[in-house]
């Protein structure tokens, strides 16, 4: 089975997509997600100044050795950009091998070992309060894991929080939006958050909560020991990861289970974070994670170390990504959960699929492939539109992580 096109497919209903579209010599197509927020265009060239010239003419049914051949042929390995590109290509071939086996992307990667995946919805408020009631409302729409975040006293703006409680979108402007940061205030006001939303609600809802890459080891530590009381199903990406064997520092200090992983791009970015015990839980996806093949590495060598999966499924990540890591979570055996940011109508439209929302699950079809298709006329009513991620900056004006 012979690719004949590839093509990159561009398109902002609401926000920036990225898709390839692979079509092969007996009519069968399959498309991948290339988004990398805030640098969309950097994979769209990857893909189509770099990688689509070498895909034309080879077998599409050698999706390892596709693989292999852009990974070690490019010399310059890892990175989100490249492996980003790779990951793209890597799912429309897996969408392709299924649509030819006439069987959803599960059954190819072994079958069932679930019948529907959990899921974790996003409530957010201004303040504890905002946000104790949108906690109840996820609760009522059937979430069984909600992640939780709230403003800080003191900052007028921190991650997380938005105007839209049902469509987060942290990309704006045409240049960064510069936030200002404090970490002891933040530190002073989230354990008051979740010992309030367990005295509201009890202990039967998983509750999680993104640090977003802005602690150190032991602020981590510190903020682990103070949650424990509340029982957190994580706590995620307390840590900027670069330095893996720095969360020894904050594993020893605590019990409240660890997540991190949705800003890495291979295995080597976490194997000593998984061999070493150091998380939970590890986030890296689909999208960004070199595709199925790669992933599928990485779910492994978790499963010896007791560390399951929990993909960012954040909106900037196109429902082909959520479509392809629905099938992965329906087979992986050691699942741990799905982050579910809603798309909005206008993005769901563009990329029609056949997943959808059960009393906290998300549940797959029996469609051929990963079950997402891209509408291409729908698509090109939406040209991009430059958006960039926030800074953030602290108090004294010092750079910091967003
Ligand atoms: O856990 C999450 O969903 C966040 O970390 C994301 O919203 C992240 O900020 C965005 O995906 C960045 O593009
Ligand atoms: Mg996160």
């Amino acid at each position: 089975m012979k690719i004949i096109d590839a093509k990159v497919i561009v398109t902002c209903p609401g926000r920036n997509f990225v898709t390839i579209k692979i079509t092969t010599d007996q009519g069968l197509y399959g498309i991948g997600d290339a988004t990398l927020n805030g640098r969309e265009l950097a994979v769209a060239s990857y893909l189509q100044d770099h990688l689509i010239p070498c895909l034309i003419g080879r077998d599409a049914s050698r999706i390892e050795d596709i693989w292999q051949f852009f990974y070690r042929g490019a010399y310059w390995r890892r990175g989100p950009v490249g492996m980003t590109a790779i990951a793209a290509i890597d799912v429309a071939l897996w969408d392709i091998k299924a649509k030819a086996a006439n069987m959803p992307l599960y059954q190819l990667l072994g079958g069932r070992s679930r019948d529907g995946v959990m899921v974790y919805g996003h409530a957010n408020g201004r303040d504890i309060a905002e946000t104790v009631s949108e906690v109840g409302r996820y609760i009522d729409m059937g979430y069984k894991a909600i992640r939780a975040q709230t403003g800080v006293p003191g900052l007028a703006s921190t991650y997380g929080v938005s105007g839209d409680k049902m469509y987060y979108e942290p990309a704006d402007g045409n240049l960064p939006t510069e936030n200002l940061w404090s970490t002891s205030k933040y530190l002073n006001s989230v354990p008051k958050l979740f010992e309030t939303l367990r005295e509201t609600y009890g202990f039967d809802h998983q509750l999680l909560h993104d640090t977003h890459h802005r602690l150190t080891p032991i602020e981590a530590a510190q903020l682990g020991k103070s949650l424990e009381p509340y029982k957190l199903f994580w706590l995620e990406d307390a840590v900027p990861a670069e330095l893996q064997e720095g969360f020894r520092l904050f594993r020893q200090h605590t019990t409240t289970p660890i997540a991190v992983g949705e800003v890495f791009s291979s295995i080597h970015d976490c194997q000593q974070l998984i061999s070493e015990q150091l998380i939970d839980y590890i986030r890296t996806t689909i999208v960004h994670g070199g595709g199925i093949t790669h992933l599928r590495r990485i779910a492994h060598l978790a499963e010896l170390y007791h560390v399951r999966t929990g993909f960012h499924g954040a909106t900037d990540l196109s429902p082909v990504t959520m479509g392809a890591a629905l099938h992965f979570d329906t087979w992986v055996p050691n699942f741990g959960i799905q982050e579910y940011m809603r798309h909005t109508p206008e993005t769901d439209a563009v990329f029609p699929h056949d997943y959808h929302f059960d009393n906290g699950y998300l549940k797959i079809g029996e469609t051929p492939g990963h079950g997402v298709d891209i509408d291409e006329a729908k698509a090109a009513k939406y040209p991009y539109q430059r958006a960039y991620l926030p800074v953030n900056r602290l108090e004294d004006g010092t750079m910091f992580n967003w």
